[in-house]
């Protein structure tokens, strides 16, 4: 089952990994065609109706898969208005290659005709609202005729993802769907053939640039929309967490706020003048500064808890006390990660080990990133958390959906670049689902260092990261 939304990321990455959308299309039109063939013999009177989306786009393909065919193409609106590159390019073919295709400008002038079958391509995953004219008027000319109704991807007027119609919507005997089913269709009273389209899986598996499209600005955001971040760190190291909430601020967060040592907090600020300091008495995490802290973290949307904190026994008792009361979202890295197996928590938490830290945590070793995939899966589902297991293929698993993140590259095992990470994936987890937010992250960390390598080559530092990350998170539409 798939969404919308996410099958537009699937889309953007598949077309990153060298299928573009238009090479999709064809392969739509084609399955188009075959449903056709399935329905009815050559010859018999097809009159396709097609929207000016890539909708219409694939019943243009289909047309020229049904040569032995007696096709008409009803194209509703003028065709300066078809919305996308290739949809045009294949309304023009058929017009070039004198196909039966008119435009239908006015809803006065649709005439369905008397067709044996009719192949609804008006309007799919991008619909909004109700039906419009000529459109509403052509889906209840659709649902008068008395002949089979084939409807490409969805029904006209009808949103797979909620389930619902705005208004008419077209009454399909069968649905041709493609990649994936969509969430609503099982529920309606028509035939629902999925067919393959040649997306390779690995653009669901592989996060890339489509997986940016999740991320928006609205040009109405206040300042807090995009989160508030408090990172909790520092003690025997002070660089760290420093990274950690600059990224965040990097990432996205409209605030980054770091609660450390005292010792550590008169240093920090010598970091970056954009950081905001609450300091703990003491030179490290101990349990007294706890009540303190949760009342802190609920303050904020996100908790990234581990950078720098030191693996002193009274820290990880700290870490321990915390997320035994603590109840939100978090992103744990560092030394805090040891203590997550054992504390029974009601936080919601994205773990991000290296493999040395996933063994640590009684996790499982493998080699081979697909054989990893699986084990962390197992792993993922066992502690009842995400992880974001890092290494040259990141695997980023919640115990259900895994997603590989390649990006990145051997530069990148200088130190500091894992607090980079956790910052960026705790910004990100203000405003998306955990599993996402690790998978962007993941992507985007990778990315940054990648665009650093590209410029300068090897012998980064984590700090060079930090600059990188906008670029990386907007740069690649
Ligand atoms: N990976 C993908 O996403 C693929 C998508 N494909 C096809 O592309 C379709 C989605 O294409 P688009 O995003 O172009 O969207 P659509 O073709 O579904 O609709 C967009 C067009 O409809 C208009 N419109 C929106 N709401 C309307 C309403 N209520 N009344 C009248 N007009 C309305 C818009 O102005 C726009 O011109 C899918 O359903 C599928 O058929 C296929 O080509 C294969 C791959
Ligand atoms: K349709």
């Amino acid at each position: 089952m798939i969404t919308s939304d996410r099958m537009a990321v699937v889309d953007r990455n598949a077309a990153a990994l060298g299928v573009p959308q238009k090479q999709l299309m064809e392969s739509s039109g084609h399955a188009v065609a075959r449903e056709v063939r399935s329905l009815v013999d050559p010859g018999a009177n097809v009159t396709v109706v097609a929207g000016r989306g890539n909708n219409g786009g694939d019943a243009f393909v289909a047309v020229r898969f049904l040569d032995d065919y007696d096709v008409s193409v009803r194209l509703l609106g003028r065709p300066e208005s078809i919305s996308t590159d290739i949809a045009r390019e294949n309304w023009d073919a058929l017009g070039s290659a004198e196909y039966d295709a008119e435009s239908v400008g006015d809803s006065r002038d649709f005439d369905l005709g008397d067709p044996d079958l009719v192949v609804d391509a008006m309007l799919g995953t991008g619909v909004t609202g109700a039906l419009r004219e000529p459109e509403a008027t052509a889906a209840r000319a659709i649902n008068d005729a008395d002949c089979p109704v084939l409807a490409v991807d969805v029904p006209s007027g009808f949103d797979a993802d909620t389930g619902e119609a705005a208004g008419v919507a077209v009454d399909a005997d069968h649905v041709v769907t493609f990649h994936d089913a969509k969430p609503g269709l099982g529920d309606l009273d028509a035939r629902v053939t999925v067919a393959d389209i040649g997306i390779p899986e690995a653009a669901e598996t592989f996060v890339g640039p489509g997986d940016l499209l999740r991320l928006r600005r609205d040009s109405t955001s206040h300042k807090g929309d995009h989160g508030e971040v408090l990172v909790v760190g520092g003690g025997p190291y002070t660089g760290a967490p420093a990274l950690a909430a600059q990224a965040a601020l990097r990432g996205g967060a409209d605030l980054a706020r770091v609660a450390c040592p005292q010792s550590v907090a008169r240093e920090l600020q010598g970091y970056s003048e954009n950081l905001i300091v609450r300091p703990f008495a003491g030179d490290h995490l101990a349990p007294d500064a706890v009540e303190h802290l949760l009342e802190l973290a609920r303050e904020h949307d996100t908790v990234v808890l581990g950078p720098g904190l030191g693996a002193a026994d009274d820290s990880l008792d700290a870490v321990r006390a915390f997320l035994t009361d603590y109840e939100g979202r978090a992103v744990v890295d560092a030394d805090a990660l040891s203590v997550v197996p054992e504390v029974e928590t009601d936080a919601d938490l994205l773990c991000t080990p290296h493999q040395g830290e996933l063994r640590k945590m009684g996790g499982p070793e493998a080699s081979d990133w697909r054989e990893r995939a699986d084990l962390v899966r197992e792993f993922a589902r066992e502690l009842g958390h995400v992880l974001l297991v890092k290494g040259a293929y990141d695997v980023i698993s919640d115990g259900d959906r895994v997603r590989v993140g390649r990006t990145g590259n051997p530069g990148m095992t200088v130190g500091g670049t894992g607090d980079v990470l956790a910052g960026v994936t705790g910004a990100l987890a203000a405003t998306q689902p955990s599993l996402d937010a690790a998978a962007i992250g993941a992507y985007v960390n990778g990315r940054a260092g990648d665009l650093v390598a590209e410029e300068s080559g090897y012998g980064m530092v984590a700090t060079d990261l930090l600059d990188r990350v906008p670029e990386a998170m907007w740069g690649e539409r």
